[in-house]
């Protein structure tokens, strides 16, 4: 493919308009290991490689639009989070981040557990043999289906998330014989600072029970008095994308201070606690996100004081990473195909995916790094940004970021930190055929999901 140097649009930081950028960095052929996997590196001849492969490699077989992900980073990442809670603990990844059944074995093997919310997320962790104990149910509104689906199989725990659930899921459990363990979830009151999307523990939403006003508890004492159920804990999930450690503080405390409340009105003390997901990662250089080990320590410590203070026995405490561990092992790679610079903005580069494989940005205002991965570059950097083929303007990846000024249609371009909300939230807007996500491990590539096919879209189609 000819590589012509195009009109790059404004390059220099006096002519830069508004936008969601800092000054380019002073190297665009240098990756920000924060932002990048585990093992990207970029060879001598400037192409980037991961996981021992070489994204050209993996463009020519597999094709483009795909998501590039490191299995030894996703292991890694898991087993750092078991190590950091310890045996005292338990580890649920939360399948909506990504789920496919390799990551279900990986997980299975890595000793973590598995929160779904939805029969789908059932169906595939059972499916890769997750054993059934280990799975937590969770949702909103689960169907009756889901209920029965989740009881019969076994689940290690279902989440209960309103009062007519509570009756729904104990007829189910006595119906078929069994106590099911359950939690209740209870919305603490607290404003995570994050996008108003992904906030879930304020008072003004759909999730939980809120502590305020005695809903909590009465969920709490309606569960004690149903046959079906064994009540084991109470549950918080207080949102997602989080950096800031003092709101699972806050929650940690208001869930502690209702355990303590049960135990002076019914004489019960629950053996836990599960103090949800959000730990936020790093999707560009200026996040600063914290690790497994300092949350654990924070939650740990906070639990551990605040039950001496109430004098309760400190319960066993579980947590649902999702993004943490997976969000950061993967990127989606792309072909370059139009550039138009537009004079006194920016230069728009569009890309074979768009918003049907990250709707993130569209949708929350995300914020994503991007680099040139197919050669390395010494032009100047060209502020750039990067959007899809769809039929919308605001069909954009990264709204703004720069690349080399000499960027041409046919280069492959990475977004990092996809592993996370991307495939999983993924579309066929426009018919566009979700894209494969490929595990690369010791220089060899391994399709874990397999690109759809026109036939597929068309199998579904029975008209
Ligand atoms: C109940 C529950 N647990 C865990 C998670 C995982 O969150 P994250 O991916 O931010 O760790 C979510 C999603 O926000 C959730 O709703
Ligand atoms: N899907 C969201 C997070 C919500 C998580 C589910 N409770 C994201 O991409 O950031």
């Amino acid at each position: 493919m000819s590589r012509s140097a195009h009109p790059a649009g404004p390059r220099h930081a006096d002519v830069l308009p508004e936008g969601h950028y800092t000054a380019p960095p002073a190297d665009l052929n240098v990756l920000d290991p924060k932002v990048w996997a585990g093992s990207v590196t970029r060879d001598e001849d400037g192409a980037v490689r991961v996981g021992g492969v070489d994204v050209r490699e993996v463009a020519r077989e597999h094709g483009t639009p795909a998501y590039v992900m490191d299995e030894d980073d996703f292991r890694a990442r898991a087993r750092a989070w078991r190590e950091a809670f310890g045996e005292g603990a338990d580890v649920f990844y939360a399948g909506k981040a990504f789920l496919s059944k390799a990551v279900v074995r990986w997980l299975h093997e890595e000793g973590l557990n598995l929160d779904v919310c939805s029969a789908g997320e059932l169906a595939t962790a059972l499916a890769a043999g997750m054993p059934a104990e280990r799975i937590a149910f969770h949702g909103n509104n689960k169907s009756l289906g889901e209920i029965e689906r989740a009881v019969t199989a076994g689940v290690g725990r279902i989440v209960l998330d309103s009062f007519q659930e509570i009756v729904r899921v104990a007829h189910v459990a006595q119906a078929h014989g069994v106590r099911q363990k359950v939690l209740v979830r209870v919305t603490v009151g607290v404003e995570a600072h994050t996008h108003e999307f992904i906030a879930t523990a304020h008072e003004d939403q759909k999730f939980g029970l809120p502590l305020a006003g005695g809903q909590a508890a009465e969920g709490v004492r309606r569960a004690l008095g149903l046959d079906g159920l064994e009540l084991v804990g109470i549950h918080s999930h207080i949102g997602s994308q989080i950096f800031d450690m003092a709101g699972f503080e806050v929650a940690a405390r208001r869930v502690v201070g209702l355990l303590a409340e049960i135990r002076d009105e019914h004489g019960v003390e629950l053996p836990e606690i599960d103090l949800g997901g959000g730990l936020g990662i790093a999707y560009t250089s200026e996040d600063d996100p914290q690790g497994p080990h300092e949350i654990a320590k924070a939650l740990g410590e906070i639990v551990a004081r605040e039950c001496e203070g109430a004098g309760l026995a400190a319960p066993r405490i579980s947590v649902e990473p999702g993004r943490a561990i997976v969000g950061p092992t993967a990127f989606t790679l792309y072909e370059v195909g139009t550039l138009k610079p537009l004079d006194g903005l920016r230069t728009y580069v569009s890309v074979d995916g768009g918003m049907s494989d990250n709707i993130r940005t569209a949708l929350y205002d995300a914020e994503y790094s991007v680099s040139l991965v197919s050669r390395a570059s010494d032009a100047e950097p060209m502020l750039a940004r990067v959007v899809g083929k769809h039929c919308e303007s605001g069909d954009i990846l990264v709204r703004d970021a720069f690349l080399p000024a000499d960027l041409a249609p046919g280069d492959l371009i990475a977004v990092p930190a996809t592993g996370a909300y991307c495939r999983s939230m993924a579309s066929n807007y426009n018919h566009v055929l979700r894209p494969p996500v490929l595990a690369v491990r010791n220089g060899e590539t391994r399709v874990i999901v397999r690109r759809e096919t026109e036939e597929d879209l068309l199998r579904l189609d029975v008209g």
